[in-house]
């Protein structure tokens, strides 16, 4: 059987190695052509991409190739692998079907009880390019199939089994049948996945989007996917995943990532952070811009041309009314706001010269040298200045008298939590008021507009000096202009706009803050803030979304009790939620004792069913608190003697951050830190001072208790949380 096997995976890799030796040849040629035309130049370029993608592609896919085949009862039999390939030689038969390709569902959904007409599911196991074993489930034994049970069990548990290195791994082989329905799930609407930890939440929804790429292509590789994690560390563990599925066309971002420009490097107070994420902001920020379109108590005194000029209370405000009059953004009625203030400055002067003297080229003169004028530039900018939404809200947190203005209903601690006298940098919170406060006062495109100017003016003149149109600069010509230069055909037209977009589609949408994506799938989703979905929403106008996380898992003081809560100001019920219920992740021994803390909580959570047991019960120690660092350094070391090649969590309270030192396999991390990880042995240190760090001290219990796969050890001073001691006695 191994012999036949075998027979057919080296044909398989056979058609492989030629269809890699093509594309790798495809590419060469295509790297040799030496475009003669504009046209050929594009055309290079694409086929240069397309051939470098595949060959990424096939790199990806040459370990783990072929993994599954399905007999069926009809004596057909199907092969499921990392890529599809076809017998050119025979019709064009399928010889391996991709595993997101719907005929390779039943790999993934067939039971005893619908068995879809498969006879036999095998899970191959292959070494290079060696078939070493089979692992058979036969199907077709009505009856006798417990509707609990896993599919390809001991793939599985050789899955779960197996060392953790500190990335994620792809789960294709062994995705289980609700996992499947959520990958699979339609493209439209919004997808909450809710499951406890270790139920593959994570590895569902990249998955997904492996899936949605490989099913939707055409609509989603324009506009792309983006997968938010909470953490860089997270976004790390997660990155290898999707270029091993061979999927590129993801933007994987922290929602701290997606304002252009800015990148958040300060932290801040959680409670600083949890006001920040309040829906109230929205109002709040309204304020700061109201706040900054003044109206002085007293005439202002400016002085121009060596006299002083009175601007009145009341001309302010009727240049204000005609501003706001235009129901536009801040930014753009700055415009109408200045040329009325210079017009009543204008006039004064005019009075004070003897108007009937003026023609209107006088008046314009004197118009122009006022905005020129700095006590004119600086009274404009004080009255209603041009705002970048770094500006707001950098002179908001400077500020004891805007924030005071802006936040009320704050007590004056709150506010302080706020207050930045001098301006460092950004925290991940103030990215979602940034891009709120864009939304308010519209893009302060002069400067862009100038340079774009800048350019044309360039590029005309280059223009008329060439004879040969190709030879214009690649850069992206306006379409004004090109149309304007009267000889470039639409064609030409479109082939510049591809030229333009030679940055990936991923590559685009981080650099443009009003890029929509054709799919959002956010993880640990629960961690959000109220200000967080209100960005999020923005880059998904079309609601195509997939959410999975986990409310008892919430610690962010800005996250979700509730999903209803979230989702209800951007969609009222319109979204449909599945449950993950069984913890792939953590062993029943280890999981029984994280569920009394989850108890604690008294939530309606569904708690999950462990699907592996290890026989090693979790142990507890006491230390006196003098020798935790000692006693601790002894046990970690004790600890990653036992997980072998595997690595080791040790989880502490953010005071007990330098506890120990961290080394290749042993991670020292926050719990925060260590949200969405995994390891084979974890040590969770003072439970009870984990406990009282936050407001969601439990959850946060509960997350690090919830990150072992193998062996969970806690270590304590301080007497250990009731339910706890309870559990581990
Ligand atoms: N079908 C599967 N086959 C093999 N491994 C799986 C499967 N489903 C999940 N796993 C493994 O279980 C572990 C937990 O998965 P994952 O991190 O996606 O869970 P999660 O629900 O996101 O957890 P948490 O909420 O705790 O962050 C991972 O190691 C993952 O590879």
């Amino acid at each position: 059987m191994l012999a036949e096997e075998q027979d057919y995976v080296t044909r398989l890799y056979d058609r492989f190695d030629i269809l890699r030796e093509q594309a790798q040849q495809f590419l060469s040629s295509a790297l040799r052509q030496i475009p003669d035309s504009e046209q050929a130049h594009t055309e290079r370029n694409a086929a240069t991409r397309m051939h470098t993608e595949q060959l990424a592609q096939y790199a990806a896919a040459e370990t783990g190739l072929c993994f599954g085949k399905l007999e069926f009862t009809d004596d057909t039999d199907r092969y499921i692998g990392l890529i599809g390939i076809l017998d050119e030689d025979n019709d064009y038969e399928p010889l391996l079907v991709d595993w997101r390709a719907p005929a390779a569902r039943p790999f993934y959904v067939a039971t005893g009880a619908t068995t879809e007409g498969v006879r036999l599911r095998r899970h191959l196991r292959i070494r290079k390019r060696t078939v070493i074993g089979v692992d058979d489930e036969l199907l077709d034994l009505s009856g006798v199939e417990d509707a609990d049970a896993v599919t390809g069990e001991t793939a599985l548990l050789a899955a779960l089994n197996a060392k953790r290195t500190g990335r994620m791994t792809d789960i294709v082989r062994t995705i289980q049948a609700e996992q499947d329905n959520i990958i699979r799930s339609p493209l439209h609407g919004v997808l909450v996945v809710q499951g406890g930890p270790g139920t593959g939440k994570t590895a569902v929804a990249l998955h997904r989007a492996a899936y949605l790429l490989y099913t939707h292509r055409e609509q989603l590789a324009k506009r792309g996917v983006l997968v938010v994690g909470p953490n860089t560390e997270f976004l790390n563990y997660i990155s290898q995943v999707l270029p091993s599925l061979g999927e590129t066309g993801v933007l994987m971002a922290t929602v701290g990532d997606l304002f252009p420009d800015v990148r958040p490097k300060l932290t801040e107070p959680d409670e600083a952070a949890a006001i920040k994420g309040r829906p109230d902001m929205v109002e709040v920020l309204a304020k700061a811009v109201a706040d900054r379109q003044r109206v002085p108590d007293a005439p202002m005194e400016i002085v121009f041309e060596r006299e002083t000029l009175l601007l009145q209370p009341e001309a302010v405000e009727r240049a204000k009314a005609a501003a706001l009059r235009l129901g536009t953004l801040h930014n753009r009625a700055e415009p109408t706001f200045s040329a009325a203030i210079v017009r009543e400055l204008t006039r004064i002067v005019a009075d004070n010269l003897g108007a009937d003297l003026l023609e209107a080229g006088d008046l314009a003169d004197i118009a122009r040298e006022l905005r020129e004028e700095r006590d004119v530039i600086e009274a404009l900018d004080w009255l209603w200045p041009v705002l970048s939404p770094q500006r707001l809200l950098k002179e908001l947190y400077a500020s004891p008298d805007l924030l005071e203005s802006a936040l009320p209903h704050l007590s004056a601690d709150e506010r302080a939590l706020l207050h930045r006298p001098e301006h460092y940098g950004w925290t991940p919170a103030d990215v979602p008021l940034l891009d709120e406060a864009m939304e308010l006062l519209g893009e302060d495109d002069r400067a862009a507009k100038a340079l774009a100017a800048k350019k044309r003016q360039e590029r005309l003149e280059f223009a008329e000096g060439v004879v040969d149109i190709m030879r214009i600069d690649e850069e992206v010509a306006d379409d004004d202009v090109l149309m304007a230069m009267n000889m470039i055909t639409a064609d030409h037209l479109a082939e510049r706009h591809e030229r333009s977009s030679t940055l990936t589609t991923a590559e685009r949408a981080a650099q443009d803050r009003t890029w929509t994506f054709g799919h959002v799938i956010v993880d640990e989703a629960q961690e959000l803030s109220a200000m967080a979905w209100r960005l999020l929403m923005r880059r998904a106008p079309s609601r195509s979304m997939t959410l999975v996380g986990d409310v008892a898992q919430t610690g962010d003081l800005a996250g979700a009790e509730s999903w209803e809560q979230v989702l209800a100001p951007h969609m009222a019920d319109r979204w449909r939620m599945e449950e993950l219920t069984v913890n792939y992740r953590t062993p029943a021994e280890i999981m029984s004792v994280a569920s009394a803390v989850l108890r604690e909580l008294g939530t309606s959570i569904t708690e999950t069913k462990s699907v592996r047991s290890t026989g090693v019960a979790p142990w507890s120690l006491a230390v006196p608190a003098e020798d935790l660092p000692a006693r601790l350094a002894e046990l970690a070391g004790k600890e990653l003697a036992e997980v072998g090649e595997g690595t080791l969590g040790v989880l502490v309270p953010a005071s007990l951050r330098e506890v120990l030192r961290p080394s290749e396999r042993v991670s020292v991390l926050t719990v925060r830190e260590a949200k969405g990880l995994e390891f084979d042995g974890v040590i969770v240190v003072e439970p009870a001072m984990i406990r009282e760090e936050s407001v969601k001290g439990v959850n946060d219990l509960y997350v690090a208790l919830t990150r072992a796969t193998q062996r969970l050890g806690v270590v304590h001073s301080a007497p250990l949380p009731e339910s706890l001691a309870e559990a581990l006695a």
